[in-house]
């Protein structure tokens, strides 16, 4: 027997030896989850048995107060305990079938021993609990592994560097609890089992890589100390990846001081939420807070508001053909995305302290109860040097003693005594209930008519004052939308003494035609919200730890900073691509530039390799791009790329043809992917006949494998075994390079494209 063949040997048993202690240890922790169940469930069921129910006097609700207290976190410790258990099992039924991947053999500086260390999804202690079988991949210890080939290494722990010498590197293929493949890296760190990753199919979720994770990626992932982490990473070079598994790290290192709940991911779009759902259970972690921008905007917006969606304005760039007005409004785009105009924001605010501050009238029953002049007469009269959300502040209060006031006027009213004719006798009921919880009333029935009165006076008053006043500590009484549109008036910079950004007065018109139409136009949304949020001085989201946010190219320098100041006591990490910038506002030069952190706060990784395609397929993507030599595929075989132009009659039948025949060699997700939404919709009604196929739309969460038809920006950040771009004539425009290069590079194996020029 050869030596790999006894090395094999030795190493399934051991996986056989280790899959029975995980067995060992699901059993005794399954006995140990029964036990809590059932205690849970008793508690459950003698609750109120356990509770000393006594309100009596104040000392006796005190107790019985305390004794329902103790009794709750009594259950609620059980049922935690019961989740933490559960998903414990769950993570060892996983090691079970694949107990590690990887072992590093080292031998730390000093010492005579080496030591055999095994890496998996978690730690494994022996029956004694004093050896590591498994290492969790994010010991320090692991990072050896992601790191260095065989010979002298470090690695860093909180105590300090541990350095040594690695003599092996070794990694394992297991499924089931079989080997189905064992490398040993050389000098050169080997790639076997990236190949073999790589060359699986594109699955509807994306998976882990935490067995093959390499060098650069891990920098990303343990990053601990800067502020601001850039990765700049070429299409496909694991940025989300790279993302998801630094959360993991994060959640193991801070166990204890952070959760999930303490980090927020901002994706592009609610189906690639859904596509990365699986990442972090799977690895035995909950999932952060996640969200898209647009959602987020919507959420700080208030419901009352309609905001346009990205998309939507993405649509209209690229179905408009270009005029005086297509030109205005990219101007506007543009303009709206500076830090330039963020300023303008802020110079409005500040005159605002002292002038043109609008209010609506706070009505009753369509007549004017507070007019919007007293409401402004009322908020200049307080102090210039307290500051507008203070000042607010006060307003709302003096506005809300005020309505009191109203209402007790208004129930004399002889409107009042008319709708009390009106009312059912369940409100005659309720009425009666209250005045004997008031005791003010002893007998059983209304005997004082005058009270009887003031009572259902109260309740016909109050069914109108509480919507007010409820809209009142909303905010309702403040004219957001007028003042913005006032931003735009002639002479309002001119006021602030604000020099004028270039094409001003086309863009000032375009803005007040846009903003008296139903919704607020995307490019307006966030200077819209930061200039309503700095009014009411929202509080921050401080009990976020982690921001991270993905594609982040397409963020504009104005959304950055507002992401920025929201989140002030977060450390930042941006992960984007410069080449995938499908918005008229991704600039070059100012992609994901934050501004107001030190030089040493922040760190920039990029990212030149690409996982995801074929060599073949990096190869032609990379020619897209001016400046795409830096690009470097990974050395992953593949066919190549195919253009087939035809007579537009022909393009459909093409496709469907070509459908067919990757579904026939076993492609399980493949995406026709269409220029727009618009262009979508015209090739599903007219493929969906012949072949079922499905439609994603901007509102699609999830997906499932077989053909799609997509619009190209709803594609980013996912992939699919097989592109098919529907119609390549279609991205004449330079501007639209980047998103035909987004769209070209979502294949991982085979990529066609269709034209009829
Ligand atoms: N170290 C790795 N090991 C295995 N697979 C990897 C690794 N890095 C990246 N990949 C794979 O490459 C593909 C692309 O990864 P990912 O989507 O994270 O890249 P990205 O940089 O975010 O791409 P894009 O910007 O194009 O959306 C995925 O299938 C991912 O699993």
């Amino acid at each position: 027997m050869s030596n790999e063949q006894m090395d094999k040997q030795e190493e399934q048993k051991r996986i056989y030896t280790i899959g029975m202690e995980i067995q060992q240890k699901i059993d005794s922790l399954s006995q140990h989850v029964k036990k809590v169940s059932s205690d849970a469930f008793e508690i459950r069921k003698t609750f109120w048995d356990d509770v000393k129910v006594n309100m009596d006097g104040q000392d006796d609700i005190d107790e019985t107060f305390f004794s329902i207290k103790q009794q709750a976190e009594l259950l609620l410790e059980r049922e935690r305990s019961q989740n933490q258990l559960d998903r414990q099992i769950k993570t060892l039924n996983r090691l079970k079938h694949s107990p590690y991947f990887g072992r590093v053999d080292f031998k730390e500086m000093g010492e005579s021993l080496q030591e055999s260390i095994y890496i998996g999804i978690t730690s494994f202690l022996d029956k004694e609990n004093e050896n590591f079988l498994i290492y969790d991949w994010r010991a320090p210890i692991s990072s050896l592994y992601y790191d260095y080939p065989p010979g002298e290494a470090r690695y860093t722990t909180p105590e300090g560097i541990i350095e040594g010498e690695m003599t092996l590197k070794r990694q394992f293929i297991i499924r089931n609890s079989e080997l189905q493949g064992m490398f040993d890296t050389g000098v050169t760190i080997g790639d076997q089992m990236l190949q073999e990753v790589l060359g699986n199919s594109a699955n509807t979720q994306m998976k882990s890589i935490v067995a093959t994770i390499q060098k650069e990626q891990n920098q990303i992932i343990r990053n601990e100390k800067s502020k601001l982490l850039i990765v700049q990473g070429v299409a496909g070079s694991g940025k989300t990846s790279a993302a998801l598994q630094r959360i993991a790290y994060l959640l193991y290192r801070y166990r204890g001081i952070l959760s999930s709940q303490n980090i927020m991911l901002f994706s592009p779009n609610p189906l690639f939420n859904s596509y990365v759902a699986t990442v972090l259970p799977e690895l035995g972690e909950e999932n952060m807070q996640q969200t898209t921008f647009q959602e987020y905007l919507n959420h700080r917006a208030g419901r009352a508001l309609k905001l346009e969606d990205p998309f939507t304005q993405l649509e209209y760039l690229l179905n408009t053909k270009e005029s005086c007005e297509y030109e205005s409004r990219v101007r506007s785009i543009q303009l709206k995305s500076t830090i330039q105009f963020k300023d303008i924001i802020d110079s409005y605010l500040q005159l605002l302290s002292t002038e043109g501050f609008l209010f609506r009238d706070i009505k009753l029953r369509s007549k004017s109860l507070i007019t919007k002049e007293q409401l402004s007469e009322k908020f200049y009269s307080f102090d210039t040097n307290i500051s507008i959300p203070n000042r607010i502040q006060l307003l709302q209060e003096w506005i809300v003693k005020e309505l009191k006031k109203r209402k007790k006027l208004e129930k004399r009213k002889d409107w009042v005594k008319e709708e009390i004719q009106f009312l059912e006798k369940e409100d005659y009921a309720d009425a009666f209930k209250k005045l004997q919880g008031e005791k003010r009333f002893k007998d059983d029935t209304f005997d004082d008519f005058a009270q009887e009165e003031g009572i259902l006076s109260e309740v016909v008053v109050s069914r109108y004052f509480k919507p007010i006043i409820k809209r009142v500590r909303a905010f309702g009484f403040i004219h957001y939308l007028g003042m913005y549109i006032q931003l735009f008036g002639e002479k309002m910079l001119d006021k602030m003494n604000v020099p004028f950004p270039e094409s001003w007065d086309d863009i000032r018109q375009l803005s007040i035609d846009q903003l008296n139409s139903s919704e607020i136009s995307y490019e307006d949304a966030t200077p819209f919200v930061y200039f309503k949020d700095k009014i009411e001085g929202r509080k921050t989201h401080s009990s976020i730890r982690h921001l991270f946010i993905d594609e982040a190219q397409d963020y504009s320098p104005f959304q950055l900073a507002y992401l920025k100041q929201l989140f002030p006591n977060s450390k930042m990490t941006l992960l984007g691509d410069i080449n995938q910038g499908i918005y008229m506002h991704s600039h070059k030069e100012d992609a994901m530039a934050v501004n107001g952190l030190e030089e040493d706060e922040k760190e920039t990784i990029v990212l030149t390799r690409s996982y995801r395609s074929t060599r073949p397929i990096v190869e032609y993507t990379k020619t897209l791009l001016k400046d795409g030599h830096h690009i470097e595929a990974f050395n992953r075989d593949g066919e190549e790329p195919t253009l087939t132009v035809v007579k537009e009659e022909h393009l459909i039948p093409s496709i469907i043809e070509k459908v067919k025949e990757l579904k026939r060699k076993g492609h399980e997700t493949i995406a026709v992917i269409c220029k727009t939404a618009a262009e979508s919709y015209k090739v599903f009604t007219e493929i969906s006949e012949n072949l079922p196929i499905r439609l994603m739309e901007k509102g699609t969460v999830t997906f499932e494998s077989g053909p799609i038809i997509i619009p190209s920006y709803l594609a980013k950040g996912i992939e699919f075994d097989a592109v098919i771009i529907y119609n390549t004539s279609a991205y004449g425009k330079d501007s639209e390079r980047r998103l035909f290069y987004t769209a070209c590079t979502r294949a991982m194996h085979e990529l066609h494209l269709y034209s009829t020029e």
